[in-house]
């Protein structure tokens, strides 16, 4: 019999909770109608559905259900708000603000709409991920029309200051969008107390579907407009068009009430797990550093450097036991070391060699413990074969070496940056 791999993969994506696919399950079969079929039952019954799960997720942020827009997920939020904003505003002007550590889907965006007239400003981060806010208050102009700063990151998880940025825009007259992706279910939203205009969703990150997500978008003080970026038969307000799939739907309405229905317990669940997982690996191996602030993050994400250990080489070792994203391969094809983990300042070397953890709702402390002791297990045969680790080990200062290259896996090369979060012993 093949055991499968504990699952720890879930900023990357969540399976979907038994009770939301039992949700879902009708509207494959017998409740197939098309939500815009305004004549008979069939399309009542659908009609009904998406307008209950648009309900469940207002709910879940704290909006109304005419603010929520279906799209296909994430990805296509982020293009509309950034897209659709810089369309309708252009008489306004053309600045947009955004961060170096966002998602490629709203970089994409963001260099597509430097091609077509717009001037992008993206911001760094300092050393634990975070934005300067006094940066982001200078970057603003009067040609500025949004800020598009994401909730928490999928790579590190870290949480941005919201309500801080959303309180600078606002006194600004700037639109402020954030990508709550990773955050919702995971950090309580409450999109009027915190002051956002614009936010995107998907469904996959909270034990929902993949293939679905939303966009909030404000309807009074200030009312966004955008522009369209899918036309056709009008759909959700004329802002996207397309038949609506209504299962998919059914189901992000359903991951996203659950989601808040326990958000503290899970919340403080998963946290105790990461620290637990954090504790064994440190307690039991050395040069392990933590990227990104621990205090400002998801409680389930864990982002990690073992140095003196290639990150795929440690994947390959572990993947039988635990899955898991190294800071390599998630970002692309390519074994270009993440750029998240870049704009923190992490040399290449120790960007190689990080590991992500997402520790999730099915997750267990058996879980945690198999995956710290098979951590260590591989990490240390790893370093066993590692020259360097063995120089490393007979106090041979390699920074002094004309051979390596300077920061081949130094832990020099990157603690001390996040005093009090880097990880040494
Ligand atoms: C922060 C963030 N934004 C956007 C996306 C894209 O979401 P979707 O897969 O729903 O298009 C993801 C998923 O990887 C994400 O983590």
């Amino acid at each position: 019999m093949i055991t499968r791999a504990i699952y720890m993969d879930n900023n990357a994506t969540t399976p979907v909770d038994p009770v939301v696919l039992e949700v879902m399950l009708p509207y494959f079969t017998e409740k197939f109608g098309n939500a815009a079929s305004r004549n008979h039952a069939y399309g009542w019954e659908a009609e009904e559905a998406v307008e209950n799960a648009r309900a469940q997720i207002a709910a879940a942020v704290g909006a109304d259900p005419k603010e929520i827009i279906f799209t296909s997920g994430a990805t296509e939020s982020n293009n509309l708000a950034l897209k659709g904003v810089a369309e309708v505003y252009r008489e306004k002007g053309n600045h947009i603000i955004t961060v170096v550590t966002e998602h490629k889907c709203i970089l994409d965006s963001a260099k597509y709409l430097e091609q077509h007239g717009c001037r992008i400003t993206y911001l760094p981060v300092k050393p634990d991920g975070l934005i300067d806010l006094a940066e982001l208050e200078a970057a603003i102009t009067p040609e500025t029309v949004l800020i598009s700063v994401m909730f928490a990151n999928n790579e590190i998880g870290v949480i941005q200051p919201v309500a801080e940025i959303a309180k600078i825009a606002k006194s600004h007259g700037v639109l402020f969008h954030t990508d709550a992706a990773q955050a919702l279910g995971k950090v309580p939203i409450d999109v009027q107390a915190l002051g956002i205009d614009l936010m995107s969703m998907s469904g996959h990150k909270l034990y929902g579907p993949k293939g679905i997500g939303a966009l909030y978008v404000r309807r009074k003080n200030p009312r966004v407009r955008l522009e369209a970026q899918l036309h056709g038969g009008g759909h959700e307000r004329g802002m996207r068009s397309g038949t609506l799939y209504v299962p998919l739907i059914v189901g992000m309405g359903a991951a996203a009430e659950r989601a808040v229905q326990n958000l503290e317990v899970e919340a403080a669940r998963t946290r105790k797990l990461r620290e637990r997982l954090l504790e064994q690996i440190t307690g039991r191996l050395s040069e392990v550093y933590v990227n990104g602030s621990l205090e400002h993050r998801l409680s389930g994400n864990l982002n990690l450097s073992f140095a003196f250990v290639e990150g795929e080489a440690l994947l390959m070792g572990l993947n039988d036991t635990v899955a898991l994203s190294s800071g390599s391969a998630c970002t692309s094809a390519s074994l270009e070391p993440s750029y998240v983990l870049k704009a923190l300042g992490v040399g290449d070397e120790l960007a190689h060699s990080s590991l992500r953890f997402g520790i999730g709702r099915f997750n267990t402390e058996e879980d945690i413990d198999r995956t710290s002791a098979k951590i260590v297990e591989v990490v240390n045969r790893l370093r066993e074969m590692s020259p360097l680790w063995e120089m490393h080990q007979e106090g041979i200062d390699l920074k002094q070496m004309a051979w390596p290259p300077t920061d081949f896996l130094l832990p020099t090369a990157h603690p001390e940056r996040i005093p009090g979060h880097a990880v040494q012993r």
